[in-house]
């Protein structure tokens, strides 16, 4: 993996996870339409053989199969087998579906009007139209471009192989009428969509979130730690944990009363997030006074400034900590959560050690070893 590739996997998740679960709870929509429309189109492409004298269905089932039927089999084979990727190369390969489709069939039109065959039906476009009009995985803006291009290039041809009459303004009416109505159709849709997925990133949000401190909690903590740590054991990083204890708490709590004692958690807090200066460094209200910071590649050197900052920092506040930290030794075998959990002990023991030597200090789990 690439530098910049690890970076966004790191920065990503756990939080992408929401991406993919709102990408999956509407894929069962996008499997079973595209199937249906690669099956009910290989039909329409059959029909080509009865409607049309050879000489047209010659030209006409090759386009059919090049425009359409293949990018559908693509459409069908990617969400069936792989479909979580790149949204972006969903949304390029469904217009592409939609175009393609669209002007298959007014190339189709036109060679069979031109040739003189009078039984095309209009019902095709339409089908087409509100296939397009409704795919939900394509953006609103993509469908109505898309469409309106349909509709005007239809429009042109028409006027081209039969010469301007009143009937075609009247068809193009017809075609416009029920893309609007899809178009409306899709836009309510997504829009549901949209607040569904705001209303779950805002719960998913305070779920995570310590609400005094606004640092991420206990719960976020868990599963980021065990992220970094299945990364680290990819890339050969060593992934470390700094446990800080504000000291004497409950002293604090009883004198000064229990809305100071969360005044000094609110500023330990964003003590915390100042000193976290590198991108993937991130501080949690563990519970109670236990803050904690996970450091994903950092040295000996930058786990220890951080540490002497806070303890620095925080007498700004009258309020003193004691720290332990722990870096994780890299190996493969282990599952990540006994890494995660011995990481935890080893930390705790060494903030153990700095609040039986007198407190307001900082020991390192490396140093008790040594
Ligand atoms: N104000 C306030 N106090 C809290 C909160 N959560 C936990 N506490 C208090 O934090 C105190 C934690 O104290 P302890 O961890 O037992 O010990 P300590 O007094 O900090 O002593 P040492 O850790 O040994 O230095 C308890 O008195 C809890 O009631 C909170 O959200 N707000």
């Amino acid at each position: 993996m690439t530098t910049e590739a690890s970076k966004r996997a790191i920065h990503q998740s756990p939080d992408a996870e929401l991406d993919i679960f709102l990408a999956k709870s509407t894929l069962g929509f996008k499997k079973w339409s595209f199937l249906v429309g690669l099956l009910s189109y290989s039909g329409f492409t059959a029909l080509d053989f009865f409607r049309f004298p050879s000489e047209l269905y010659s030209t006409t089932i090759p386009a059919r199969v090049l425009f359409v039927l293949i990018p559908l089999c693509i459409a069908v084979y990617v969400h069936w087998t792989k479909p979580i990727s790149s949204t972006r190369a969903y949304i390029s390969l469904n217009t592409t579906i939609y175009l393609a489709t669209g002007l298959v069939n007014v190339f189709v039109y036109a060679l069979a009007r031109g040739s003189g065959v009078s039984e095309f039906s209009e019902l095709g476009f339409v089908l087409i139209i509100l296939f397009g009009c409704l795919m939900i995985s394509l953006p609103i803006l993509h469908a109505t471009m898309v469409s309106i291009f349909l509709i005007v290039v239809l429009f042109f041809v028409t006027s081209l192989v039969e010469g301007f009459v009143i009937a075609h303004v009247f068809q193009i009416s017809v075609y416009t009428c029920v893309a609007t109505l899809c178009l409306i159709v899709h836009a309510s849709f997504q829009r549901l969509l949209t607040d569904n997925y705001n209303m779950i990133q805002q719960f998913y949000g305070d779920s995570i979130t310590d609400r005094l401190t606004g640092l991420k909690n206990n719960r976020y903590f868990v599963k980021q730690t065990l992220h970094l740590i299945q990364q680290g054991k990819v890339e050969n990083k060593e992934v470390s944990l700094v446990i800080i204890d504000i000291d004497n708490f409950k002293e604090i709590n009883d004198k000064y009363g229990h809305a100071y004692g969360d005044d000094c958690l609110s500023k330990l807090g964003k003590t915390l997030r100042s000193v976290c200066r590198r991108e993937h460094d991130f501080p949690c209200r563990f519970a109670g006074d236990e803050f904690t910071i996970v450091m994903y590649d950092a040295s000996k050197q930058e786990v220890m400034k951080v540490c002497q900052d806070i303890l620095t920092d925080i007498q700004l506040y009258d309020v003193e900590v004691s720290i332990g930290n722990a870096t994780s030794k890299i190996d493969k075998s282990m599952p990540a959560i006994v890494i995660k959990n011995k990481l935890f002990e080893q930390a705790d023991e060494a903030l153990y050690k700095a609040k039986e030597n007198g407190r307001n200090m900082v020991f390192s789990a490396a140093d008790l070893e040594g």
